[in-house]
Parts: structure tokens; C-alpha cells; sequence
């Protein structure tokens, strides 16, 4: 017998669902984003289309995407900096690098946030503008530094000593000007979890602030290396503004020093980081915190702001659609056991992430109980969440929400599991935008010895 509980999350969304329907496509609002995943008369959507028809067709899992709302998310940016007079937001690939999501963004004007060769390629494959690249990651390969050159990126956020001579040389062998910003660590909190702060000196990224004027100084001197901006990114779903302006402020003083120096920057790269709403998060809007940055650039009118979003503008554009396989009470717990794992979304495993996770159908026939929903990969960790209210019976379609960032671009084929379909829907179009792998896919590239 399974524990009852009094109000099921999905209920209570329910409730919320009816006061709000008056048209059939209306976002739904999720503190600082906008989304186009809503329900009507019991069925989640996203935009026009029903969550359970693109399941019938597509299978489970599989990762659907709402054009509107990564449209949506990406103008709030673009509109917050254009109060400045140049700006330019670098989409951070890692978030999500399918190329159908990066060709969308790339004919909405954005540029792209790199940290290895083969995101560079995507993005080019995409059809994005490589001098609208920045490059950022502590460990560039030659080979990497070579193709961004030829290519002719926008920038390399360099992260370390050792790199800017590795630039230099790689540079100078082909006989171009690579164009760099460092990237410097400010030490400062960004209050987050700590595998994704990257702004404290204990962290991994960028070089010492208080070390930048001098290695400025020396990169200025280097023959094949143009000095063109500073930038920094301190962490990953920050939901204050106050740490973003300590790092401004800091970078700001650096400017300065430079500028005294007769090194003059021509842009600012603020990262990305700004947080979004899984659970009860209440994040600034990218309105709200830019405001406050454009506002603080008042007086560098001559520095293009550069900023680096990737999960503000991905995250609730996203959901990952699931079956529900099993149901297995338990004396202790309740197991929903679904057919996504870790291997689909590790976030949960990872972070101890909080995502909401809703039926695609109100099952208003199944009884509320409390249910650990877990995946059937061989590990205690495989949970997409823990203690979640739901009415559901075996064969129920689930959706994990807020699964558009570091969802399908961190999952693998851990226990030998196909990695899932992706679809972006338009409307009320319906675009398979990766097919889920085949049996195949699994072991491409491995050989068998014959002796
Ligand atoms: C250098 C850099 N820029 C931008 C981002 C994007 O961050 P977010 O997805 O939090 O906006 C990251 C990831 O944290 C990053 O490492
Ligand atoms: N992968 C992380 C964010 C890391 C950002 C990369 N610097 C997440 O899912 O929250």
C-alpha cells in the first residue's frame, strides 16, 4: 500500500494552470524566465503541441525544446545590454550545443561562449560567425589555439601564464594576431554550489586579479597578441546581483590601472552565471542585473559589454519526457522507476539538483503518494528527485523541468544506454533535432582483436 499525501505538486500547479487559461499558447511565468511549457485541460504543452503526442511519436526519453522560449530568453538579454552602446551576448554552448539550437540563436544575432574545438565546430557547423566567438577553458590545445586563429575568433580568454606563451607561439608560427582578454579570478563568492563557483582563488579558472596588471603589461609586449578586453565568470547559477557587481567593480579598477598603464581595453566580458528558477530560486531578471551593470558602465561608453549566458537562456526552455516503467512500493520509500537515468540528466546525481518533475497527463483516476523517481541505471545515485508528491499508475509519461541546460550536453551512454532524441518545437511544429542513438551508435569506433 502506498502512502497517501494531501496535495500532489502537479494539484497544486493545476490550480494555478485554471485561474491563468485564457489562451491556448500563454507562457508561463518562472520568476526571471518565461516559458511556453504550460497545461491546457490537463496536458502539458509545450507551445502549441502536446507534451504526450511528441512521446508517441518521438519515444521516451527524449529532451523537447521550446523555440519561443529560448527566442524569448535570448532577447531579454540582448534587449537588457543593447541600453549599452555595444554589446554583444556570447551563448554559452556547453548549456546546450545541438546544432538546431545553436542555429537559432546565431539568426537572432548571438554570439557563442567556446571552451574546446569541437564546440567551435558546432557552432561553425550551426552556422554562427566565428568573429562573434569568444574562447574560454584553462587547457586549449595547440591544435584548438591553431583552428580559432585561422578561423579568426573574436577573442581568447586567456586563463593562465603558461597560455599566453602557448598563444604567442602558435600565433607567430602562422604568422597571425590572436586577440586576447585574461580572464581573472577576482575571489569572490558567488554563492553557489561549489562544484560550479569558479570565481574564488581555491578555484581552478582564470589568473589572480591581483597578478592581471603585470601580465597584462607583458602580454601587451608579446609580437603576436593583441590586448583587447578582460573578462571574468565567477560561477554558474548565482541568484544574487550583489556578487556580479563586486566582480564589475573589481574589473573596473583593472581597466583603470591599464588605462594608466597606456593599455586600452576595448571590451568587458562579464561571464555568464546568472541563475534560474528550479524551485523556489528568486533570481534577478537579466533586465534587472544588467540594469544595474549598464548602468555602472555609464562611464566606459568605449567598452563593448560582452556577457556569456547559458543556462538563463536554456534552462526552462527545456524538458526531458519520461515513462514511468514501474511502481514499486516500498515499507520505507516509494520508487516511480522511469526509463531516464543519470546517464540522460545527471544533474540531479551530480549537485543534488532540485527539478520539478510533473505528469504529462493528470491522472486524476491514480492516488497521490510520495515517490523517490529513479532510473534503471546500476547506482544508488541515479535519482532524478527524491520525495515527490504524484498521482501516477505504471506507463504514466513524466516531465522533468528545467532540463534545457547541461541536460542532454552532459549525459552519456553510461550502462550502455542510447542517449536520447531532441526535439524543438515551433508552435505548433514538431522538428526532430537529434535522433536518439541507435544499438550501434553504442560501440562505433571499438574493434574487436582478432588473434
Ligand atoms: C567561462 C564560462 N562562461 C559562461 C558559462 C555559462 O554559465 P551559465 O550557464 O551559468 O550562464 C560558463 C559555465 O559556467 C563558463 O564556464
Ligand atoms: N553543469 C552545471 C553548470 C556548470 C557550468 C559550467 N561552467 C549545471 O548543470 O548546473
Amino acid at each position: 500500500m502506498v502512502k497517501k499525501v494531501r496535495l500532489p505538486y502537479h494539484n497544486r500547479h493545476l490550480k494555478w494552470q485554471n485561474r491563468s487559461k485564457t489562451t491556448l499558447i500563454q507562457p508561463n511565468q518562472r520568476m526571471n524566465n518565461v516559458d511556453h511549457f504550460n497545461y491546457q485541460q490537463n496536458r502539458l504543452f509545450a507551445e502549441l503541441q502536446p507534451l504526450s503526442s511528441i512521446a508517441a511519436e518521438f519515444g521516451t526519453p527524449c529532451y523537447v525544446y521550446s523555440r519561443a522560449t529560448i527566442a524569448q530568453h535570448y532577447q531579454a538579454f540582448a534587449s537588457a545590454a543593447s541600453k549599452h552602446p555595444h554589446s554583444l551576448v556570447c551563448y554559452a554552448v556547453k548549456a546546450n550545443s545541438n546544432l538546431a539550437i545553436l542555429n537559432l540563436l546565431a539568426k537572432l544575432g548571438s554570439g557563442f561562449d567556446i571552451v574546446s574545438g569541437g564546440e567551435l565546430r558546432r557552432v561553425i557547423a550551426a552556422g554562427g560567425d566565428a568573429k562573434k566567438v569568444v574562447f574560454s577553458g584553462v587547457a586549449k590545445t595547440e591544435d584548438e589555439m591553431r583552428f580559432a586563429l585561422e578561423l579568426g575568433i573574436k577573442c581568447f580568454n586567456v586563463e593562465s601564464i603558461a597560455e599566453l606563451d602557448r598563444l604567442q607561439l602558435v600565433a607567430s608560427r602562422i604568422d597571425k594576431k590572436a586577440a586576447i582578454s585574461i580572464r581573472v579570478n577576482p575571489d569572490i563568492d558567488a554563492k553557489t554550489h561549489p562544484y560550479i563557483s569558479t570565481g574564488l582563488k581555491a578555484n581552478k579558472f582564470g589568473i589572480d586579479i591581483l597578478l592581471a596588471r603585470d601580465i597584462y603589461r607583458k602580454a601587451a609586449g608579446y609580437s603576436h597578441l593583441e590586448v583587447v578586453g578582460v573578462d571574468c565568470h565567477i560561477g554558474s547559477q548565482l541568484t544574487e546581483t550583489q556578487p556580479f557587481l563586486d566582480a564589475l567593480e573589481k574589473l573596473l579598477t583593472l581597466i583603470d590601472d591599464l588605462a594608466a598603464d597606456g593599455i586600452a581595453l576595448k571590451h568587458i566580458d562579464i561571464g555568464g552565471g546568472l541563475g534560474v528558477t528550479y524551485d523556489k530560486e528568486t533570481p534577478p531578471s537579466p533586465a534587472d542585473y544588467l540594469g544595474k551593470v549598464v548602468e555602472r558602465l555609464k562611464s566606459y561608453p568605449q567598452l563593448e559589454l560582452i556577457m556569456e549566458p547559458g543556462r538563463a537562456i536554456m534552462a526552462n526552455a527545456g524538458v526531458l519526457l519520461t515513462k514511468v516503467e514501474f511502481l514499486k512500493p516500498g515499507q520505507e520509500k516509494n520508487f516511480a522507476i522511469v526509463d531516464a537515468a543519470m546517464n540522460d540528466l545527471i544533474r540531479p546525481a551530480l549537485y543534488s539538483a532540485w527539478q520539478a518533475i510533473v505528469p504529462l497527463e493528470i491522472n486524476s483516476a491514480a492516488q497521490p503518494a510520495l515517490y523517490d523517481i529513479v532510473g534503471p541505471v546500476c547506482e544508488t545515485g541515479d535519482f532524478l528527485g527524491k520525495d515527490r508528491e504524484l498521482a501516477i499508475v505504471q506507463g504514466d509519461l513524466l516531465a522533468v523541468r528545467s532540463a534545457g541546460a547541461y541536460g542532454f550536453t552532459m549525459s552519456s551512454n553510461y550502462n550502455s544506454r542510447p542517449r536520447a532524441a531532441e526535439v524543438l518545437v515551433d508552435g505548433e511544429k514538431v522538428h526532430l533535432i537529434r535522433a536518439r542513438e541507435q544499438w550501434q551508435d553504442l560501440w562505433r569506433g571499438e574493434q574487436v582483436i582478432t588473434d
